[in-house]
């Protein structure tokens, strides 16, 4: 590796990774690096891999082949659960909140090791579990606002429309503090007024130094967002470029078109 033309390091690196479903290759030896701070876009047409691909960033699924690195470390084998606790986060393309549980509540589970959750610590130490738990139901407050969610924060999950499961969704994965975001089509289903404050709260996030890779259908919303863009198609990176870039050329405009066939 050369060091004289590099930037930043990336914050996530997959290297020649492949995932193979018996006689199925859902991902062939895909290799791209995501950079600090931006928000990468993740495209292709149905087929293409790309959620086999989160699965395999996110520790779901393991690979068949090839290396997935947090900064410098290589991931390939850990939990998914432990790469939660490296700062990788994620939603999914049907956010399941617990419907009969609050906003608030919902928001507050998805906190890393609250002390709470220790009956020891409980045990020993009530004051400062209290003292913690005021602290997170104030941070959860404050994100269900931000998500302009915070008039419902004591309503159960399930009053909620599939668009603000979505705000509420992010409201979630923002409550671990998380470095990277994976978010599985977060306009899939959201009507568009919705869909603008959505694309403006994953901006102020970005903002925030909060680096995106974004699985997305809605090319609109991925050119508006996305500093760069990755075409998937049959498991493989088919090119990458600006929104602009990728929407014109040749071999993804063929790609979708034969994808649709
Ligand atoms: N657990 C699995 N077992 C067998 N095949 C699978 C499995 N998961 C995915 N596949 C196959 O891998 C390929 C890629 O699927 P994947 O869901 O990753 O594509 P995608 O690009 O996310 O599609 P979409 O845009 O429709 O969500 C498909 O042919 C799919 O049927």
């Amino acid at each position: 590796m050369t060091t004289a033309d590099a930037g930043p390091p990336p914050v996530l690196s997959v290297r020649q990774v492949s995932k193979r479903y018996g006689g199925l290759t859902a991902v062939d030896a895909m290799s791209f690096e995501v950079r600090p701070g931006e928000i990468l876009g993740l495209i292709g047409p149905n087929g293409a891999g790309k959620t086999t691909m989160f699965d395999l960033v996110a520790g779901s699924v393991a690979p068949s082949s090839g290396q997935i690195l947090i900064g410098k470390d290589d991931v390939s084998r850990e939990s998914a659960h432990r790469r939660i606790g490296r700062g990788l986060a994620r939603t999914f393309q049907i956010p399941k909140p617990f419907p009969e549980l609050s906003l608030l509540e919902n928001v507050l589970l998805a906190r890393q090791g609250q002390a709470g959750e220790q009956l020891f610590a409980n045990f020993l130490m009530p004051g400062r579990v209290r003292a913690q738990e005021a602290a997170a139901r104030e941070k959860a407050m404050e994100l269900l606002d931000f998500v302009l969610l915070k008039r419902l924060a004591h309503e159960p999950a399930r009053v909620l429309s599939g668009g603000q499961r979505k705000l509420l969704e992010l409201a979630r994965v923002m409550m671990a503090e998380p470095a990277i975001i994976l978010l599985d089509e977060p306009a899939a289903g959201v009507n568009a007024s919705l869909l603008e404050v959505i694309i403006d709260r994953i901006r102020a996030i970005n903002e925030t130094g909060v680096t995106f890779l974004l699985i997305e259908h809605n090319i609109d919303m991925v050119s508006r967002l996305c500093h760069r863009v990755l075409v998937m198609a049959s498991g493989q990176l088919l090119c990458e470029g600006t929104p602009d870039a990728v929407s014109q050329d040749p071999r993804v405009i063929e790609a979708y078109l034969g994808g649709a066939a």
